[in-house]
């Protein structure tokens, strides 16, 4: 199957006081039709940008400055200004933790999302909120009719963020980069809108990528799995393989920290140190700094360890849990 969205070599930089730092060091993935694709990492680790950057919605002090962004077969780095407008919204979009990060507080979701619809579809308004109505039932929303006339302040946190997810659907996209969007919900809520996008994903082809902190998230969701450090993927696989077997230290520590899985009172393991600063990353590997099985060879730069397709950026990779 051919992929919905292939990133090949995408390279983002970004100028600051301390020098140019690269927050997305020669990133590739692919995601194919109806898959989820899990983004990990700690803050600071570059996931953001990578979504951002797939959309070219780098800005000043920013730039994306090498790879290729492929949407069923167009190169989005290659196109006008207008021509990338045009695919934003229609066949790649984008759903942020802040739900009002799409949503117009001062009008009503029928009307918002109805313009949504006519900027790339021209229908009369009657056409364009049936179709609002439509992506609305698709996520799950009860009474769909009824939130179409209601105002974004009208409806929780959940509801809201399901209504932005409904507006990032409106023109059946092949591609939802989805950031940290469940963050701020609470559990339960989290639980059933991540049901809902699993639920998405298989019925309408979607291609997912979410993009969280949170490995537990990404477990019970994704199907594949980045897991990103200091703005290189150190560890890609199935999430079968990732979370069942790590090969990377960073993985393994992240996995090591997730809350639950531990007896009651005992002590949650943390990886040691911090994310390092961009601009003072030791040389070779990123991580080795933190690493327990770090030695003098992760000074220089870790070759990619291949365990069929599962592979991990490291000199000394686990090779059993
Ligand atoms: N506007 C900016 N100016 C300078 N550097 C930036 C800017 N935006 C991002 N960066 C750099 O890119 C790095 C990665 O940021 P990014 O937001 O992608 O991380 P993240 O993994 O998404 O973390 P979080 O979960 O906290 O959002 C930052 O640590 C910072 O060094």
């Amino acid at each position: 199957m051919s992929a919905a969205l292939d990133v090949q070599g995408l390279t983002t930089r970004f100028e600051t006081r301390g020098g140019i730092v690269t927050a997305v060091n020669d990133v590739s993935f692919s995601v194919e039709p109806g898959r989820i694709m899990g983004l990990v990492g700690e803050s600071g680790s570059g996931k953001s940008v990578t979504g951002f950057s797939v959309l070219g919605l780098i800005d000043e002090p920013g730039r994306v400055t090498d790879g290729k962004v492929m949407v069923e077969g167009t190169d989005l780095r290659n196109l006008s200004p207008e021509r990338l407008r045009s695919m934003r919204g229609r066949k790649v979009s984008m759903v942020f933790q802040d739900p009002m990060m799409t949503l117009n507080p001062v009008l009503r979701i029928g009307d918002q999302m109805a313009m949504a619809v006519r900027v790339h579809e021209p229908m009369s308004k009657t056409k364009a909120l049936e179709r609002a109505r439509e992506a609305l039932a698709t996520v799950g929303i009860p009474s769909p009719e009824e939130r179409l006339a209601a105002y974004p302040h009208q409806l929780s946190g959940g509801m809201r963020q399901r209504v932005a997810i409904a507006t990032a659907l409106l023109h059946k996209p092949a591609v939802i980069i989805a950031d940290e969007p469940t963050t701020a919900l609470d559990v339960s809520i989290q639980g059933q809108i991540l049901a809902e996008v699993r639920r998405l994903a298989d019925e309408t082809d979607t291609a997912i990528v979410w993009i969280t902190h949170d490995l537990a998230v990404v477990s019970s969701l994704a199907d594949d799995i980045c897991v990103m450090y200091a703005g290189k993927i150190v560890e890609r696989g199935t999430a079968e393989e990732v979370i069942g077997q790590p090969r990377h230290p960073y993985t393994r520590g992240l996995l090591d920290s997730v809350p639950g899985q531990h007896a009651p009172g005992t002590h949650l393991p943390q990886i040691p140190g911090s994310t390092p600063q961009l601009s003072q990353l030791p040389s070779g590997c990123p991580f080795r700094n933190r690493c327990s099985r770090a030695t003098q060879v992760c000074k220089t730069v870790p070759p990619l360890a291949r365990f069929g397709d599962h592979t991990a950026l490291c000199h000394h990779p686990l090779e059993t849990t």
